[in-house]
């Protein structure tokens, strides 16, 4: 056999899917920083209606990604899809400072469901190209990070309109994956 069609074997059967779930109130760029990472063009989005799941195969990860839509309708579906996935992507929109104590609220509530308690949390700062925005250590406190015992969790601040500090999440996931593996 060619050693190509092995290493490209070996790949598939040693690579785990991660399956992620993309939450976060409406307008704050899910399904943006999906498209982007799933290599995508620039495109307009709409506001999600349900859901949308998109397989991203990138660096050595295999993504399954659950973006569910952020308007209050859809919130209580939030916890359904979370429960069955490896890791939990918080996406905030930190040029919006009015929405920070609702996505606090719902975060929390989300976290609420001990069976999710000690999935790993990845909060996305997202905006960071617009002014001004909401920085980092202000960010843990409006969305109490520090009442998070379980998770792991931490925060990126990112652009995923102007793609800025989109490696770091995907490093991030690579090692969440390697860790499942
Ligand atoms: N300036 C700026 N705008 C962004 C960024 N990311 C997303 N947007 C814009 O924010 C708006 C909402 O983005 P979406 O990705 O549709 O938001 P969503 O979280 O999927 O919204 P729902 O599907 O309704 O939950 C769009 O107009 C995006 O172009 C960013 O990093 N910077
Ligand atoms: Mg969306």
């Amino acid at each position: 056999m060619g050693a190509m069609l092995q290493r490209m074997l070996d790949y598939f059967w040693t690579t785990k899917q991660l399956e992620v779930v993309l939450v976060g109130l409406e307008n704050s760029g899910k399904t943006t920083l999906l498209n982007v990472l799933a290599g995508g063009q620039d495109m307009e989005t709409v506001p999600t209606i349900g859901l949308n799941v998109q397989m991203v195969r990138r660096g050595g990860v295999c993504l399954k990604c659950w973006d569910i839509g952020g308007q209050a309708e859809y919130r209580r579906e939030w916890r359904r899809y979370a429960m069955g996935c490896d890791v939990i992507m918080y996406v905030v929109d930190s040029a919006a400072p009015a929405r920070l104590a609702s996505a606090k609220r719902e975060l929390h509530r989300l976290l609420e469901d001990r069976q999710l308690s000690s999935t790993p949390l990845l909060v996305l700062a997202n905006k960071i190209d617009l002014q001004p925005h909401v920085g980092e250590a202000d960010l843990i406190k409006e969305l109490n990070m520090d009442y998070i015992m379980d998770s792991p969790w931490l925060i990126i601040p990112i652009s995923a309109l102007r793609r800025v500090n989109i490696d770091q999440v995907l490093n991030w996931l690579t090692k969440q994956s390697r860790e499942r593996s």
